[in-house]
């Protein structure tokens, strides 16, 4: 079979990655309808059931991307833009941002949908980094990231960026 070579591969300290794979390759798309048991006595959704979502989504994209079992590292800050109530679809997106060593940033955007109006809205965003772990459970390389799209590459240079405010910051 015919491959073409990757137009674009980012990797860190020079490190060669086997098998590098595009950003859209394990991008992960998970939609949820509001049930009551997901609401408070507001009739909206607890925080924690998003993140939770978020949590399930990014955590399906990490493992698609390099085939291993991944656990959440950490979540950076997470802001609730806008409510969401009972009956409502919520719609995730998922995508690799950025890759090192071992780990991957993952970016979640989270949009409402009204189905009584259809509107949709953004309600909240997130970062999370997931470590892939190896056959003794050790963090184990993952591939790195074709950037096919401006996009690819704007969102590359930006978790370049938090991570290295987030290791900065790690408590230990
Ligand atoms: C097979 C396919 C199946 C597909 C099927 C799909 C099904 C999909 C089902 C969903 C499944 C749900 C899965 C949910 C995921 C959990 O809920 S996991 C549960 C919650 N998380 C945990 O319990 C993790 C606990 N923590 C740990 O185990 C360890 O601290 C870690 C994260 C493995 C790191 O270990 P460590 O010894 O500190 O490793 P170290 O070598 O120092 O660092 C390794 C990497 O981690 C990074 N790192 C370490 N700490 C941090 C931090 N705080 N922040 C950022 N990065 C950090 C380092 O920078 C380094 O990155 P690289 O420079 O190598 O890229």
């Amino acid at each position: 079979m015919w491959r073409h070579r990757p137009a674009l591969c980012f990797l860190e300290r020079g490190c060669i990655l086997a098998a590098s794979k595009t950003v859209s390759s394990s991008q992960v798309v998970m939609t949820q309808l509001v049930l009551p048991s997901h609401t408070n006595s507001l009739g909206s959704v607890f925080g924690g059931t998003i993140m939770s979502w978020i949590d399930i989504c990014a955590a399906i994209c990490s493992q698609r991307h390099c085939n291993k079992e991944t656990v959440t590292a950490s979540i950076d800050r997470l802001d609730f833009v806008a409510p969401v109530y009972k009956g409502w679809v919520v719609n995730l997106k998922a995508s690799v941002n950025y890759t090192s060593r071992t780990s991957m940033e993952v970016g979640v955007r989270v949009d409402a949908e009204n189905p009584k109006t259809g509107e949709t809205f953004h309600t909240a965003s997130a970062y999370l980094t997931f470590v892939a772990l190896g056959s003794m459970g050790k963090p184990t390389e993952v591939p790195g990231l074709v950037l096919e799209s401006d996009d690819d590459k704007r969102r590359f240079e930006q978790a370049k960026k938090r991570r290295e405010i987030r290791l900065q910051n790690k408590t230990r």
